[in-house]
């Protein structure tokens, strides 16, 4: 068996289907795998061998996983950007929906009601008063991260006929051209909370984002805001949002994220994180980073990775390094000179980096020996060489 795999969570089958079983062996209990493949598992606390070459997550989110310590040991971490999307705006439309027409209040009285009362119908028609709603036109929607998910609830909210607002200091030129040119940027964070009738958020909890809606930004919502959050628990400063419901303010906070402290507090709406809970969206996100990360494992290249530069370069016939390293001056060099002391000629040769990360696959003329990759793992600033095997092999 060529590669292992160890899984956490429940992944797709149709992305496990993509391993093919002749150069795979997948399940969780590996002990010394060369992949990890997860969803929301916390791998925070969890030893990972040596042996791990490169870890997928199937969804979005990276904040359970120990990117940094990964990075200083030269491993990828990747991620399926964008694939579920979809499922996660079509629910941050039902929890506006949910806040708007107070639907969850509606469905525990009809729930209570007693189906043996003559009066049935009449305390359907009687009751409904209550849960009087409002529409979503002209409401003012303000979207916090206008990333794959943000940039498709503005979309669809455009699209019902609200007026939207964006706050994105990071937009990439590929997430603004799928925009719709009705969304008006928001010149700060303060501004977009102030004007918004809703305020959805959909940023990834970093260090940066812990906490972003604190009090004082708390304080500048409309007293009548819908909250919504179905990016991370952490984003929201849950005190203070305990504090601002405990004193009537805000109509609404739907979360994706249940905890023990918001139980039973009125006005909270919580979804047991149901975002990326779609078949299309479990299909989509598995197939993509298995794909992704086979494509690492059997020739080097890497696609969608938080942490490491893309760098995909085709297969030559003969065999293939992979050199992550520090990206610092004189790393390509001082490989280069290695390998030709041993008599190697270089073939081919891509080198990208990111940050202070740097990667470079090399492609050579003959089979590089034990010593030569471990006079190249050797090179001050060099975190990881990897052999790839030839095309066929
Ligand atoms: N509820 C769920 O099941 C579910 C599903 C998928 C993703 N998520 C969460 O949603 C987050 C966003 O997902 P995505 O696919 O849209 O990611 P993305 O990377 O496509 O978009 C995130 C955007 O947030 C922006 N951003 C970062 N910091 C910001 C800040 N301080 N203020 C404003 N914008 C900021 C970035 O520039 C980026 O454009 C994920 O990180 C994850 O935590 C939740
Ligand atoms: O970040 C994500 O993609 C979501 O939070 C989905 O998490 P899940 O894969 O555990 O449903």
């Amino acid at each position: 068996m060529a590669f292992q795999i160890r899984t956490y969570n429940q992944i797709a089958p149709s992305g496990l289907q993509a391993f093919p079983q002749s150069l795979y062996q997948v399940a969780p209990d590996i002990a010394s795998p060369d992949g990890i493949l997860l969803r929301s598992a916390n791998l925070h606390e969890v030893p990972l061998p040596e042996t791990v070459q490169g870890v997928a997550r199937a969804g979005a989110g990276v904040n359970n996983i120990p990117v940094t310590s990964l990075s200083e040991r030269g491993v990828p971490v990747f991620n399926a950007p964008g694939a579920n999307a979809n499922a996660v705006k079509e629910l941050v439309l039902a929890g506006m929906l949910l806040g708007f027409r107070h639907l969850k209040q509606a469905l525990v009285f009809v729930d209570e009601l007693d189906p043996s009362s003559p009066d049935f119908e009449r305390a359907v028609e009687g009751g409904k008063k209550r849960f009087v709603g409002h529409e979503l036109p002209g409401r003012r929607l303000g979207v916090v991260g206008l990333g794959a998910i943000g940039g498709q609830v503005a979309n669809a909210a455009r699209g019902l006929g609200m007026e939207v607002i964006g706050f994105d200091p990071g937009l990439t030129v590929e997430h603004a051209w799928r925009l719709s040119s009705d969304v008006r940027q928001a010149p700060n964070l303060e501004a977009l909370l102030a004007e918004s009738d809703v305020v959805s958020l959909h940023v990834p909890l970093i260090e940066a984002t812990r906490g972003l809606i604190n009090a004082d930004r708390l304080r500048v919502m409309k007293d009548d805001a819908l909250l919504l959050n179905f990016a991370r628990d952490g984003l929201v400063d849950r005190a203070a949002l305990l504090e601002v419901l405990g004193k009537g303010r805000l109509s609404v906070y739907v979360t994706d994220f249940p905890h023990p402290e918001l139980q039973g507090v009125e006005r909270v709406l919580s979804l047991p994180h149901l975002g990326a809970s779609t078949v299309e969206a479990e299909a989509n996100s598995a197939v993509m980073v298995v794909n992704n990360l086979r494509d690492f494992l059997e020739n080097g290249n890497i696609r969608h990775s938080v942490n490491f530069p893309e760098v995909i370069m085709p297969r030559t016939d003969g065999p293939r390094l992979a050199v992550a390293n520090a990206n610092v001056p004189n790393m390509v060099g001082q490989v280069g000179t290695t390998l030709a002391e041993a008599g190697l000629n270089i073939v081919d040769l891509l080198n990208r980096s990111k940050g202070d990360l740097a990667y470079t696959l090399i492609d050579v003329d003959g089979p590089v020996p034990d010593r030569v990759q471990a006079a190249i793992q050797a090179i001050d600033g060099v975190l990881r060489v990897r052999r790839i095997p030839d095309v066929g092999a």
